[in-house]
């Protein structure tokens, strides 16, 4: 917990409440049904909460906007933002319902408003959103594929709307056909070894003409 307030030093009296209960959350989901590995529960901070928050650090979403996390898992990075950005909607999707059972629990326990958790195949999903989030559901190519059309043309940021993704390791293969790909070292705003080979990797969406 810590950490959070490290680099997150100025957040409401709420915002650290929630972030601190987490613990206990996942804590007592997991030994229900199993959606963070036990070594990763130990470091629940480091590795899952911190590391979601890395898109905070690239981005602040601004109010009214609509994000999409991707293949969420127990809700990771969807609902460390959804603590850190109270006025955004954030929709979080996976296709195993019993993560989305996670997510739903752990969201009603902190008694999160923002948060809509949806069990299905983000193929299926009909809406569009100002930034598509995730973190190790797909390698680029398939992310785009599955996400098309459900980034909104309309932009409310400084940059255009798009996906943005946290990634590891050598991303030049992965990211071969995507010129317009930016790259931020997570290693720029986290100093802790964990951090040393993450990045954020954003990718505007494709405007025609
Ligand atoms: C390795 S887990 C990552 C979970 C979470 N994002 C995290 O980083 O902790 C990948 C997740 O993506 C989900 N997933 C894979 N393909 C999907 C799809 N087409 N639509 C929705 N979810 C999908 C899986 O069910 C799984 O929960």
């Amino acid at each position: 917990m810590s950490l959070i307030k490290k680099y997150f030093p100025n957040l409401s009296v709420d915002q650290y409440s929630h972030f601190e209960q987490l613990k206990d959350l996942y804590q007592d989901w997991n030994l229900k049904i199993n959606v963070v590995s036990r070594k990763d529960i130990d470091e629940l901070y480091l590795r899952h909460v911190l590391h979601s928050l890395g898109i905070a650090k690239y981005i602040s979403f601004k109010s009214g906007s609509k994000i999409m996390d991707v293949g969420t898992g127990g809700g990771f990075p969807g609902i460390p933002l959804a603590i850190m950005f109270p006025e955004i909607h954030f929709t979080l999707v996976d296709s195993i319902g019993k993560k989305i059972k996670v997510v739903q629990e752990v969201s009603k326990g902190l008694g999160l408003t923002n948060v809509t958790a949806i069990h299905s195949r983000v193929e299926d999903i009909d809406n569009t959103f100002d930034f598509i989030v995730s973190r190790a559901v797909a390698a680029m190519p398939t992310f785009v594929r599955w996400t098309k059309g459900k980034i909104a043309k309309k932009n409310n940021h400084d940059i255009r709307n798009g996906i943005i993704y946290l990634k590891g390791g050598d991303l030049t293969e992965e990211l071969a056909d995507f010129p317009k790909a930016e790259i931020t070292n997570l290693s720029d705003y986290f100093e802790e070894e964990f951090y040393e080979t993450k990045k954020v990797v954003y990718l505007p969406v494709k405007v025609r003409g």
